[in-house]
């Protein structure tokens, strides 16, 4: 704009002046300096003016006295009226006198003028006449000037330098206006237009131009910086909005695309944000979340809800708080939520931000893994460590009501041969269905668990009397002896349980479970099929159990095992034929300890069976080594246990045995129970009959105590009975026993089968057992169980005493 243009625009239009701020101030700042740097100006100028003009006045007054006086004082000394009155006429010519007066003797003789203003100045001469050598005064003087002249020609210019500068204020003021207008404003008023449309598009918009032409002297002036700072804050803008736009998108993207559902609540709990995790996990989409309040808060859980919204009021963060929610279909959902307040610019909460993660399948994981830890998998009845839980609350609450609690333990009696007959998925189903059972024999109160294995624990509470528990361990025993149903095959089985009472046997758990235990096998050992309660005389054999238990191992390790024998007489001949292989364990401790101690708990624990192999390698070495010192060869009796047929290789430890110390097998015979032989019955005779292919003999040990069927003795191909030493001892007292001996003798005549007699301790039982027919002996009569340097002495002496004419 040139300044030709800028002259047309109305100096009080709209854009220069009233909607201009800062013209405003430029003129008003011109106006007030001006007015007051002219103000001061003029002000001084009329003082000084003024000052001249009095002095003037002054000035005119002197001259009177100067040159006027002296003709005016002869005149007044000579009396001449008419010269004084002209002589005081002229005087009226001088400027601003406006009264001259001769007073003489106090009065006013002659004037001129008159005294008509309000300022003025008042001079008198006195006139004084030298006469005679002396001055004489003959009057005075009086001048009055006015000042009023002065003060009115002094306003008069007052005024006119007034109009003056205030003309020349409003032409400065206007041209500084359209000087500014002409550099600044102009462009200024373009720069905001420029920024203002940038701010509306901030990207499209070109660099800011200003509207004047480029160089000159002064440039570049502050509006090149102006416009230099608007285009590197543009360029800065830019920049730094793409780097948002970027920021945004990826910011966006992460919400979109989270796993976590992510959303937003205003103050009044309307949701504001709701990202697509959020809908896949709640089941409301956007459109229908935000605006609202969404409702996934179960009616179980408002209290907790109102909880938590206190808490965001309050303005409290949440980290990972596990939650429950319900899903739009009213599924549950497990939650884990993190949630913060959203602060306006000024620091004012006006929202909150929602995190989400759904561990639903963990929850459930967890409680799985809580089932697992606290049930059995595959009975599902709690495990021990439940029960342990329950005990401690029922012992806490029966010490307050003085009431008893009592503690169960079962053991199935033949689960082993169940498992290995049937298999072990119908073993599954058996111990399944044995869980029921037991459960349903019971009250909700009780507890059943299954300890693993075919051992359960029960737990009574609240037992005022343990009379009271009296009718249920005879259900338990009566139902678990009502047949099974396990795939389709009918199963039998029995239980055996041991009983302790809270807090007569014990207080804690483990003494009750253990004592329990205890009692078990104390059942077990009674015959099976029962329940004993615990006694303090258990816990001894518990203990000394523990212990044997402990040594087994290393007695073996250390080779602290020996084998005695007991010599076994033909009674036909007198010959001693056979000796039976004992085992002893000489302890570092107890001595020599017998079988009867350590062989059931050997068969408990599977170390029966390394023993086992031990005796047999032991007493078959030891048969060929007599054979090797001279001594006739004798048969060498060995007990075999159930065990070591059930869990074993007996077969193969025969042969091994054999193979090493090559011991003619018809030297060997293999004694074995009853009870060996009605088990897994047909594993056990494909056993029997390869040992009975190897050449060994087989004798039944104990005969009369156990089943005694027939039948079997034709099926496995038994060689000998061994009359069991109970029905031996009282043979002479005893008719039922002495009838028992000869059935067994004539049943095993009839068969083919040789007898022996064990436990022979007197000639009476000898000549009864001749009498009735038997076939061999053994026991303290002829010689007690002896050690292999023994048994060799034995036979060099051989001498058998006194069996007489025998037979
Ligand atoms: N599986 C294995 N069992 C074994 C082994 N060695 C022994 N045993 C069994 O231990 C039980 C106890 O045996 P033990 O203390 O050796 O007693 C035997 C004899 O000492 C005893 N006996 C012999 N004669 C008499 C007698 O006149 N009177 C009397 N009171 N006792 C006598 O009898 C036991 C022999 O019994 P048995 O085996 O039935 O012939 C015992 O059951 C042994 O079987 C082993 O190595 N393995």
């Amino acid at each position: 704009m040139k300044l030709a243009d800028v002259l047309k625009v109305n100096f009080f239009s709209k854009a220069l002046v009233r909607n201009n701020g800062i013209a405003r101030k430029i003129m008003l700042a011109v106006v007030l300096f001006s007015s007051a740097v002219t103000t001061v100006i003029t002000a001084v100028e009329l003082y000084l003016d003024y000052q001249g003009d009095i002095r003037g006045i002054h000035e005119r007054v002197e001259s009177i006295r100067k040159v006027y006086l002296p003709t005016l004082v002869e005149s007044v000394w000579v009396l001449e009226p008419t010269q004084i009155q002209n002589h005081l006429n002229g005087l009226m010519n001088l400027g601003d006198i406006e009264y001259v007066g001769i007073v003489s003797d106090g009065k006013t003789q002659w004037s001129a003028g008159a005294r008509s203003s309000k300022r003025q100045i008042e001079t008198v001469f006195p006139l004084n006449r030298g006469n005679a050598g002396e001055s004489v005064m003959i009057g005075e003087l009086q001048v009055v000037a006015s000042v009023d002249n002065v003060v009115s020609r002094l306003w008069s210019k007052f005024i006119a330098m007034l109009v003056s500068n205030a003309i020349k204020t409003f032409l400065v003021t206007a041209f500084v206006l359209l000087i500014f207008q002409a550099l600044v404003g102009q462009h200024l008023e373009h720069i905001a237009g420029y920024l203002l449309q940038f701010s509306k598009n901030v990207s499209s918009e070109l660099p800011l131009q200003l509207n004047r032409q480029d160089g000159g002297r002064w440039r570049p002036d502050a509006l090149d910086h102006v416009a230099n700072a608007v285009n590197r804050m543009r360029e800065e803008i830019m920049r730094s909005g793409a780097e948002l736009t970027a920021s945004n998108a990826r910011l966006e993207s992460m919400v979109k695309n989270s796993p976590l559902a992510i959303y937003t609540s205003d103050l009044n709990n309307l949701v504001s944000s709701w990202n697509p995790a959020a809908q896949r996990m709640f089941g409301w989409s956007a459109e229908e979340a935000i605006g609202h309040r969404v409702r996934f808060i179960p009616k179980d859980k408002a209290e907790e809800y109102e909880d938590i919204a206190t808490r965001l009021r309050n303005g409290e963060s949440l980290n990972q708080v596990e939650l429950v929610r319900q899903r739009r279909d009213g599924s549950v959902i497990h939650i884990s939520l993190s949630t913060a307040p959203l602060f306006t610019a000024d620091g004012q909460p006006d929202a909150h931000i929602f995190l989400v993660a759904d561990i639903t399948q963990r929850k459930l994981a967890e409680q799985q893994i809580q089932f697992q830890a606290f049930h059995d998998a595959l009975t599902g009845l709690p495990n021990r460590l439940l029960l342990q839980d329950r005990f401690e609350q029922a012992k806490a609450h029966a010490s307050r009501a003085n009431a008893r609690l009592m503690l169960l333990f079962l053991d199935l009696d033949n689960f082993k041969s169940i498992n290995d007959t049937l298999g072990h998925d119908s073993g599954d189903t058996f111990l399944q269905q044995i869980a029921l059972r037991l459960s349903a024999c019971l009250r909700e109160t009780d507890t059943v668990s299954r300890l693993g294995g075919d051992e359960f624990l029960i737990l009574l509470p609240d037992l005022a009397q343990v009379d009271d528990a009296i009718p249920v361990l005879a259900k338990l025993m009566e139902q678990m002896q009502l047949p099974f149903d396990a795939a389709g095959q009918e199963i039998s089985t029995s239980v055996s349980m041991g009983v302790t009472i809270f807090p007569e046997d014990g207080t804690s758990f483990e003494s009750l479970l253990k004592k329990a235990d205890m009692a078990m096998y104390k059942a077990k050992g009674d015959g099976r099929n029962t329940y004993r309660f615990f006694d303090e005389a258990m816990d001894v054999e518990a203990v000394e159990h523990q212990f044997i238990r402990n040594g087994l191992r290393r007695a073996l390790e250390r080779n602290e095992f020996v084998l005695h024998y007991q010599p076994q007489i033909d009674l036909a001949s007198g010959a001693i034929i056979g000796v039976e292989a004992l085992i002893r364990w000489n302890h570092p401790q107890l001595g020599m300890v017998s079988p009867a101690r350590f062989i059931p708990v050997s068969e408990e624990c599977g170390l029966i069976i390394p023993i086992g192999d031990w005796v047999l390698r032991e007493a078959c070495r030891q048969a060929v080594a007599w054979q090797r010192e001279g001594l006739p060869a004798l048969c060498m009796a060995v007990n075999l246990s159930a065990v070591q047929f059930k869990r074993g290789s007996v077969e193969q430890s025969v042969v091994h045995a054999l193979e090493e110390t090559r011991l003619h097998p018809a030297l060997l015979e293999l004694e074995l129970t009853e009870s060996i032989l009605i088990q897994n019955v047909e594993g056990v005779l494909d056993c029997v009959k390869r040992l009975k292919l190897l050449g060994v003999k087989l004798s039944i040990d104990d005969f009369g105590t156990g089943y005694s069927s027939l039948s079997y003795l034709k099926r496995f191909d038994i060689d000998k009975l061994k009359i069991d030493q109970s029905f031996v001892r009282d043979l002479g007292s005893d008719p039922d026993d002495a009838a028992i001996v000869r059935a067994i003798i004539q049943m095993a005549r009839s068969l083919n089968l040789r007898t022996i007699a064990e436990g022979v301790e007197t000639a009476d039982m000898l000549h009864q057992l001749c009498a009735f027919g038997c076939d061999e002996a053994q026991g303290y009569y002829f010689a007690r169980p002896m050690s292999a340097d023994a048994v060799a002495s034995f036979l060099r002496q051989a001498k058998t005493p006194e069996l007489g004419p025998v037979i």
